[in-house]
Parts: C-alpha cells; sequence; structure tokens
C-alpha cells in the first residue's frame, strides 16, 4: 500500500510506478531504426495472453518514482523518448509530457488506446487489443495504428480498427513473436494484396537488444 502522499502524487502524475529505463533502437512500426531513450511504466489490466512483458502488469511492483527524475535520465541520451509499459495511459501523463517537452524532447507513445488519452505526444503507435478497445480519442490522434496477428481472424481485427483509426494513421501488421514462422508468410502476402498495410517486426529482438 502506498502512502496517502505518495498515491496523490501519483493520481496527479507528479509520480508514476517505473519498471525500467533504457536507450536502445526503436525496433518496431514507423520509427524502426532510430534511438530512442524508452521509459516503462507498469500496470496493465487488458490481459494480452501472448504479452512480452507481463511482469509489467502488476502496477504494485514497480516503485512510484518522481517525472523529474525520469527526465534527468531522459536528457542524457538521444531526442526521443518512447513512454511505453504496461499501459502508460492507465496514468495522467499531462505532467510527465509536459516536462519532456520542456526538455525539447521528441515524446513518442506506445499504446493499446483502452484509456482516454492524456499528455502531449510528438507520435502515439496505437496497438489495439480485442480484450479492451481503444477509445475515441486515441482513435482520433494515432500516428500510426500496429495491429498484432496472431491466427489468421486477426486480418479481420486488423481492417475493423482501420475502419475506425483517423485516415492519416499509417497502418501496420506485426506478427506475434511465438507466431511468427507461421504468420509472417502471411502478413507478406496480405501486404502485397492489400497494399495500404505496411509490415512491421520486432527488429530489436533479431538484433537481440532491449
Ligand atoms: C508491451 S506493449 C506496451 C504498450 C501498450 N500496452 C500496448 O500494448 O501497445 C508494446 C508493444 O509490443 C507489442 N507486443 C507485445 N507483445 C508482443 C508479442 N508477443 N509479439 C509481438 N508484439 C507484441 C504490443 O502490441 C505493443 O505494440
Ligand atoms: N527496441 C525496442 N523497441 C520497442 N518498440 C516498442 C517496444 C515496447 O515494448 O513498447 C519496444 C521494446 O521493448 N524495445
Ligand atoms: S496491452 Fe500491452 S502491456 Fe498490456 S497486456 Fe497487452 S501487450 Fe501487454
Ligand atoms: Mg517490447
Amino acid at each position: 500500500m502506498l502512502s496517502k502522499e505518495i498515491q496523490l502524487e501519483v493520481n496527479k502524475g507528479a509520480m508514476l510506478p517505473l519498471m525500467e529505463e533504457f536507450y536502445t533502437i526503436q525496433g518496431e512500426g514507423f520509427h524502426t531504426g532510430t534511438a530512442a531513450y524508452f521509459i516503462r511504466i507498469g500496470g496493465c489490466d487488458v490481459g494480452c495472453h501472448w504479452c512480452d512483458v507481463k511482469e509489467s502488469w502488476n502496477a504494485e511492483i514497480h516503485p512510484p518514482t518522481s517525472i523529474d527524475l525520469i527526465v534527468a535520465n531522459a536528457n542524457k541520451y538521444a531526442d526521443t523518448v518512447v513512454i511505453t509499459g504496461g499501459e502508460p495511459l492507465m496514468w495522467d501523463m499531462t505532467l510527465l509530457t509536459q516536462r519532456l517537452k520542456d526538455q525539447n524532447l521528441k515524446v513518442h507513445i506506445e499504446t493499446s488506446g483502452a484509456y482516454p488519452l492524456s499528455g502531449t505526444w510528438d507520435w502515439i503507435c496505437l496497438s489495439p487489443k480485442k480484450n479492451k478497445l481503444p477509445t475515441e480519442t486515441v482513435y482520433d490522434n494515432a500516428h500510426e495504428l500496429k495491429v498484432i496477428i496472431y491466427n489468421k481472424h486477426d486480418f479481420v481485427f486488423a481492417e475493423e480498427q482501420a475502419e475506425k483509426v483517423n485516415p492519416n494513421a499509417i497502418l501496420f501488421l506485426q506478427p506475434e513473436w511465438s507466431k511468427k514462422e507461421e504468420m509472417t508468410p502471411l502478413i507478406v502476402d496480405y501486404v502485397m494484396n492489400n497494399p495500404k498495410w505496411r509490415v512491421s517486426l520486432q527488429t530489436h529482438k533479431y538484433l537481440n537488444i532491449p
């Protein structure tokens, strides 16, 4: 249990349950191949059975950390910060993104969109999940839509999500890691037949980097 004081700071978004921070190469989606400082915030209740960071789900095991400390660390690295999780939009992102932007950092988010949009973002990567669909504000503001393909039905889900997202969003299909041998060839065929989509791979896993 957090003390009342710390709980109030977390509610304001002045402290956040920080799981890890690391400087790496963005492995996925539109910005693949570019250096970025990743900030992983704990807490997620979406429950994807194939999630590759299940250790992030329980916010209570990740220490509430002041955003001043998070920003000071981020500022030492590249000019781009990626906020991920867990599900970062479970928390109020207003203060964290303001402080990062005050340092002239570009601020990106990886989100399922399952919670209302908070914060000011240079890039929003929306990766919708069937269990808990995105809110309207995230569909309207996403810069990219990245749908994970675990089985054939996920192509149908991907088309439904493409109908809901704003028309400027760039569309990606990304194989679920454990099914990649089976799904990647289907994605390749799908993109050739439906060229509004692009392929996204988890390239950091091939590069053996975080
Ligand atoms: C771990 S999630 C954290 C951010 C947010 N909760 C979300 O789902 O977008 C980061 C990205 O990894 C993707 N992802 C998670 N597990 C994966 C897996 N096993 N294979 C492929 N992509 C995966 C998610 O869809 C999301 O785009
Ligand atoms: N290198 C690298 N790129 C990523 N892109 C999205 C990631 C995430 O977990 O949100 C991720 C990650 O965990 N590592
Ligand atoms: S929404 Fe993201 S963090 Fe949450 S379970 Fe799904 S992939 Fe994992
Ligand atoms: Mg990851």
